[in-house]
């Protein structure tokens, strides 16, 4: 007789083909492989607010010796800002990609930073104006990005669809909205996630690597495809989904960072 087990892995082979996956390529082959980690919903569970979020202790060491075994071919890549993603895991100076791939520390320290302009900083200002009455909307303040969340304010999505389709409008072609998880975002248009790992692949100790990439969110699509397209494998945390272009998936961050401490160890 075929187990409960057995059946729920074969209707839903994806869910841990990822996890599957990730553990097999790392265990074996660690010179082969580079690792790009999203931060929120993959490496941290989600929390109700941007600061609400808890980084378990041993998750950071975890990261560090994870990504001395790859030689260092671990990056961050974040829609946090650059400094404010750093401060979370202050242990290590990840090389990173910030507010989704528009600024980025290189492997060997080169930093690339988007900045604002005064009219995106009166964009900002304004925005806080604009929905300071919205009980449970909040504006993220990330510099050259600004993100406003309605995850404790579910019936206001369309207000903050529209505030920030104006906002875009007001804040020209150099920059572009992105779709989160309960969040909306007006973030430099020049890159994005997938750009910002081709980039790291560029350089040792990246260069000559296969990527993996790992994300939960449509941010990450971008650096799925960028990881099918240069021959590397694709991980998205959550169940599958069939839009997305993640070739596998995980169940859950915390999984993930089980995942992560097994190979650490
Ligand atoms: O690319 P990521 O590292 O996943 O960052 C994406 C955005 O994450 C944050 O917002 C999300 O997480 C919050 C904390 O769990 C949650 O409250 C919010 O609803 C989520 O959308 C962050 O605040 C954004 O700046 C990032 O772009
Ligand atoms: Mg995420």
């Amino acid at each position: 007789m075929v187990s409960q087990e057995q059946l729920l892995s074969t209707a839903k082979p994806d869910v841990v083909s990822g996890e599957d996956f990730i553990l097999s390529a790392l265990s074996t082959d660690l010179q082969s492989w580079a690792l790009f980690l999203d931060i929120d919903g993959t490496l941290l569970d989600l929390a109700e607010t941007p600061d609400a979020i808890t980084v378990p202790p041993s998750l950071p060491a975890d990261l560090d010796a994870l990504s001395k075994k790859l030689d260092g071919a671990l990056a961050l890549v974040t829609g946090r800002s650059l400094d404010y993603a750093d401060q979370l895991f202050s242990l290590s100076h990840f090389p990173i990609a910030g507010l989704h791939g528009a600024e980025r520390r290189d492997p060997d320290g080169q930093l690339h930073k988007a900045t604002a302009t005064a009219e995106f900083e009166r964009l900002k200002a304004d925005l806080v104006a604009d929905t300071a009455s919205w009980a449970g909307v909040f504006i993220e303040d990330k510099g050259a990005a600004v993100a406003a969340h309605y995850r404790l304010a579910p019936d206001r999505k369309d207000d903050v669809e529209l505030v920030m389709e104006r906002a875009l409008i007001r804040a020209g072609p150099n920059w572009t909205v992105q779709q989160g998880k309960m969040v909306i975002e007006i973030r430099p248009a020049s890159a994005d996630k997938g750009k910002a790992i081709s980039a790291f692949l560029a350089k040792p100790p990246f260069a000559g690597r296969r990527p993996i990439a790992i994300g939960d969110d449509v941010t990450d699509e971008a650096m799925f495809r960028a990881a099918n397209r240069l021959g590397g494998y694709s991980i998205r945390i959550g169940p599958h989904l069939p839009a997305s272009e993640a070739l596998g998936s995980t169940r859950s961050a915390e999984a993930l960072r089980g995942i992560i401490a097994a190979l650490a160890s």
